[in-house]
């Protein structure tokens, strides 16, 4: 599904990311862990195309990011670790913006809008603008906003940071409903219990290189030193 391949970063004269390379099949969650600074969240950049690669391939189901880049972008959708909100936006004009650029029809975008604002108990706060949010909601703005198109791919950072235990909890039954009924995930968080529990496979990533990866269960020894 996801192909990397010997992936090159470089911000200025600095080596961000070193000849990684992984994959993510369909309907799987992989955790990509590391300490802070271990260029994990590059990687999504990187993916999203937010970020420049030196070296490397990057293909979505076959769809290459360097050829067909708008095809490659309608495959996925990201949740940043800070709410990327615009300040002139309500939360509804939000996911309107959203439900357009991925061209959901009218029906379909209502429903799902509805459905998801009421599971993030936020469905009272559809006319307000992010600076009368709190940080959990516009974390929870943004994270529909993800959710909204049903993407092939998910590529989310620190999904549970700032969320509620409650919150956390939902997202989490989310996820793993997503990923059961085909969706692959690419998650970071530094919550190692909850990436446990959720991804099948990690990527342990150390100074912008692989260092480790596997399956999720050999990675009790990896927790410590993860986030030393
Ligand atoms: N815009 C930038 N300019 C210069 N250096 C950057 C920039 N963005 C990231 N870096 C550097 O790239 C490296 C990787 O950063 P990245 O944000 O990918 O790490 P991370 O693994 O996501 O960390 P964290 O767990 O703290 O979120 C760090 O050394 C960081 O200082």
């Amino acid at each position: 599904m996801l192909e990397v391949k010997q992936l090159k970063v470089e911000i200025g004269k600095e080596s961000i990311l070193d000849n990684v390379a992984f994959s993510v099949e369909k309907g799987s969650v992989v955790g990509l862990i590391g300490h802070n600074g271990a260029g994990k969240s590059t990687v999504m950049k990187t993916i999203m195309g937010w970020q420049d690669k030196k070296e490397g391939t990057i293909t979505l189901n076959q769809v290459d990011q360097d050829q067909s880049f708008i095809a490659f972008k309608k495959q996925l959708a990201y949740i940043p670790e800070e709410p990327f909100l615009l300040p002139e936006l309500t939360t509804m004009q939000h996911f309107q913006l959203y439900g357009q650029s991925y061209q959901l029809d009218e029906k379909t975008f209502t429903k799902r809008a509805q459905e998801l604002s009421e599971q993030f108990e936020i469905a009272d706060k559809l006319n307000e603008y992010p600076e009368s949010l709190s940080k959990g909601m516009r974390q929870k703005v943004q994270t529909i906003c993800a959710l909204l198109p049903e993407v092939p791919l998910l590529l989310i950072d620190e999904p549970f940071m700032g969320l509620d235990v409650h919150a956390a909890h939902d997202l989490q039954e989310m996820l793993i409903e997503k990923a059961q009924n085909g969706t692959s995930i690419l998650l970071t968080s530094h919550q190692l219990e909850r990436m446990e529990e959720l991804a099948d496979t990690y990527i342990m990533l150390h100074h912008g290189r692989v260092a480790e990866h596997g399956v999720i269960e050999d990675f009790d020894s990896l927790s410590r030193r993860g986030t030393e």
